[in-house]
């Protein structure tokens, strides 16, 4: 028991020092709050001189509200929520039913049992949570945690239900096995829910940095980093490889005559426009200013013309509303494809764009393969 209190002691401890760090999660605060509740009730439940009401009731709803935190914390962390009523329905399972092995039909093996299958549950709760968050190699460590804590609180749980006397079971081997269980459980849960938000703040700064802010598009860096991946994968598989580079025509205009905003509206709308036609392996990149690198892998020349020329005529016919103003806007584009050229997607490109600066040169509003 003493080991156990010093681990929750500490673990909590460093979660609340990760929560205390500024701008932590929302998640990570309840992680925290919960482990401290948790703690809290595991001292009252030890503490075996005081009034039975207190460790042998009171100790386990304070368990269960740590428990209903530290799931509450999950959900929030998997974009759900876990409303009070729920949390207290929690809490008053863990009060009235040892209280009425307490007060009604006095029992420890009987309450001793309930608290080890019903604090297996609560752990087996926060496991499916944390399951069902997906990114296994991310979570894997908390998941077996609380997978291994509701066993080994099970485990107890039975034993206590095939032992007459609970004061025989201390030296037993399950309770000798499920001592040290607990607080590898514990260890692990801490470090795995850590890795799960720093493992967030990791993608949240690969998308900001990979992302383009203003269309959602890939920025130069994201193209360069998946297009190569791209361009490997339909290299292997011998699949044609299509690039449309997309300029919108007179942008310059646009922004002279109707400001900023409406240049950035434009440039949005766009970015939706052509986000309709990709599949799932296909790249949408803002190359620069107005102009986008559209890849399509798996598409010959033939088919990447008929996707440009859907476009164009799309952009043509669309008008972009904003602040009680519609403007009409087109769009010049160059397609090319590995059948022709190569895999390299930085030559594809430039193939590309001179196709684009062709098209522009022959009027706009304009497709041009080569
Ligand atoms: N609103 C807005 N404008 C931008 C952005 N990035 C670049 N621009 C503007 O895009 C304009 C590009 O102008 P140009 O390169 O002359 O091209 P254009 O007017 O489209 O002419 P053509 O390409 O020849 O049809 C410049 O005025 C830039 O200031 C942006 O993120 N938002």
């Amino acid at each position: 028991m003493l080991v156990q209190i010093c681990v929750t002691v500490l673990t909590t401890a460093l979660l609340v020092a990760a929560a205390c760090y500024t701008e932590s999660p929302p998640e990570q605060r309840w992680w925290a709050g919960g482990n401290v509740v948790t703690c809290v009730g595991l001292a009252l439940s030890s503490m075996v001189t005081l009034p039975v009401l207190i460790h042998g009731v009171l100790g386990y709803g304070v368990i269960a509200l740590g428990l209903g935190l530290v799931l509450r914390g999950l959900r929030v962390h998997c974009s759900a929520t876990l409303s009070w009523t729920f949390i207290a329905a929690l809490v008053g399972i863990a009060l009235l039913i040892p209280a009425y092995f307490t007060l009604v039909a006095p029992s420890l093996r009987a309450r001793l049992c309930f608290s080890g299958f019903y604090f297996a549950i609560l752990n087996w709760m926060c496991a499916v949570v944390v399951a069902r968050h997906g990114v296994w190699r991310v979570s894997g460590i908390s998941l077996a945690g609380f997978i291994l804590l509701g066993l080994a609180l099970f485990l107890r749980g039975v034993h206590m239900l095939l032992h007459t006397d609970p004061a025989d079971t201390t030296s037993s081997l399950v309770m000798g096995l499920s001592t040290l269980a607990i607080p590898l459980a514990q260890i692990c849960i801490a470090f795995g829910l850590i890795q799960m938000v720093m493992w967030r703040y990791a993608e949240r700064l690969r998308r900001l940095s990979t992302l383009d802010a203003l269309t959602g598009a890939l920025n130069r860096a994201g193209l360069e980093i998946q297009g190569k991946r791209v361009g490997l994968r339909a290299l292997r598989a011998a699949r044609s490889l299509a690039v449309i580079m997309i300029d919108v025509d007179n942008f310059k205009v646009i922004n002279d005559t109707h400001g900023h905003p409406v240049g950035d509206e434009v440039l949005r709308h766009l970015a939706r426009l052509v986000k309709l036609e990709l599949r799932p392996h296909d790249l949408l990149a803002r190359f620069g200013g107005e102009e986008f690198v559209l890849v399509l892998d798996g598409v010959n020349l033939a088919a990447a013309l008929n996707v440009a020329e859907r476009l164009r005529a799309r952009i043509e016919s669309e008008v972009v509303e904003l602040d009680n103003l519609s403007v009409r806007y087109t769009a010049s584009m160059g397609v090319v494809c590995s059948d022709e050229h190569s895999y390299d997607l930085i030559r594809l490109i430039s193939a590309g764009d001179a196709a684009m600066y062709d098209a522009k040169r022959a009027g706009r509003n304009k497709v041009i393969a080569v």
